[in-house]
C-alpha cells in the first residue's frame, strides 16, 4: 500500500509558488491498480517520484507498506559509461536478484543486440527507454509505477512482449500510472483519481474520473 496523508508539495519559481498537492490524502490499495489524470505540467512526474521515494514532501507523510519501484523510465542507478550488462548485472544485485537471471532477462527483452555490450551512453532515446523498462520488469515489486504509459519505442515487437509481461505481473502487483489522456490508463487502471487544485479525487471507475477530468478541460 502506498498512503499519501495530508501532503502538500509545492515549488518557488522566483515569481510564484506553484503549488502540486495541498494537503492531499490519497491511497493506493494492492489489488487495485490506480489510473491518475492530471493535465500536462500540473504535477503528474512529481507524485509519481514522492510514490517511489525519489521526493519528498513539504507537509504531511508518505507510507509505503510494499515494495514499491522506482517510475518506469528513471535512469537514475544506470551508469552511461557502463554497459547495458554491467548495469542490469549491478542492480539486479542491488535488488538481491541473482545477476545472470537479470542480464539474461533484459538481453532477451530489450533486444538491442550488439549494443547491450555498449556503453548506455551510446543508446539512442528509444533504446534506453527499452533498457529500463526490462530493468524494471526484471524485478520484482508489488507496485509499478509508470509515467504517462509505456515508454516511448518505434519498436512494436518490444512493446507487445513488454506490455504483456506487464499485464501478467499485474495478476499478483498493482500499477499506478499517470497521463494527461484517459486512453493511456485504460489498459491497466482499474479505478482512478483526477488531480484538480491541490487534491487528488479517487474514483471508482475511469469513467466518472474522466468525466470531472472532461468537464475541467
Ligand atoms: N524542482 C523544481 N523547481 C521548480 N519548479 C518545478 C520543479 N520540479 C517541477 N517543477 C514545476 O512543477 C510543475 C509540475 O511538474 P511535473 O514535472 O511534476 O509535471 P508533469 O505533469 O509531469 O509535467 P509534464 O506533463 O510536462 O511531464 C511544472 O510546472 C514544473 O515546471
Amino acid at each position: 500500500m502506498i498512503e499519501f496523508d495530508h501532503v502538500s508539495k509545492s515549488f518557488w519559481t522566483g515569481q510564484q509558488r506553484k503549488v502540486i498537492l495541498d494537503r492531499a490524502s490519497f491511497r493506493v490499495e494492492m489489488g487495485r491498480s490506480v489510473g491518475v489524470l492530471a493535465p500536462n505540467g500540473t504535477g503528474k512526474t512529481t507524485i509519481i517520484n514522492m510514490m517511489a521515494g525519489l521526493e519528498k514532501p513539504d507537509e504531511g507523510e508518505v507510507h509505503r507498506t510494499s515494495r514499491v519501484s522506482f517510475p518506469l523510465g528513471f535512469m537514475g542507478g544506470v551508469v552511461n559509461r557502463n554497459t547495458a550488462t554491467e548495469n542490469a548485472r549491478y542492480i539486479a544485485q542491488l535488488y538481491g536478484l541473482d545477476p545472470d537471471y537479470g542480464e539474461a532477462f533484459c538481453r532477451w527483452l530489450c533486444d538491442i543486440k550488439e549494443y547491450f555490450d555498449m556503453p548506455v551512453g551510446t543508446y539512442s532515446q528509444g533504446m534506453r527507454a527499452r533498457f529500463s523498462f526490462s530493468l524494471m520488469l526484471a524485478l520484482e515489486f508489488d507496485i509499478y509505477l509508470i509515467d504517462e504509459g509505456m515508454p516511448s519505442t518505434t519498436d512494436a515487437g518490444f512493446n507487445k512482449r513488454a506490455g504483456s509481461i506487464l499485464k501478467d505481473r499485474l495478476r499478483d502487483a498493482t500499477v499506478v500510472i499517470v497521463s494527461h489522456q484517459p486512453k493511456t490508463l485504460e489498459r491497466f487502471a482499474t479505478s482512478a483519481a483526477v488531480l484538480r487544485d491541490g487534491k487528488l479525487h479517487q474514483f471508482e471507475t475511469l469513467d466518472e474520473a474522466r468525466r470531472l477530468y472532461e468537464y475541467d478541460a
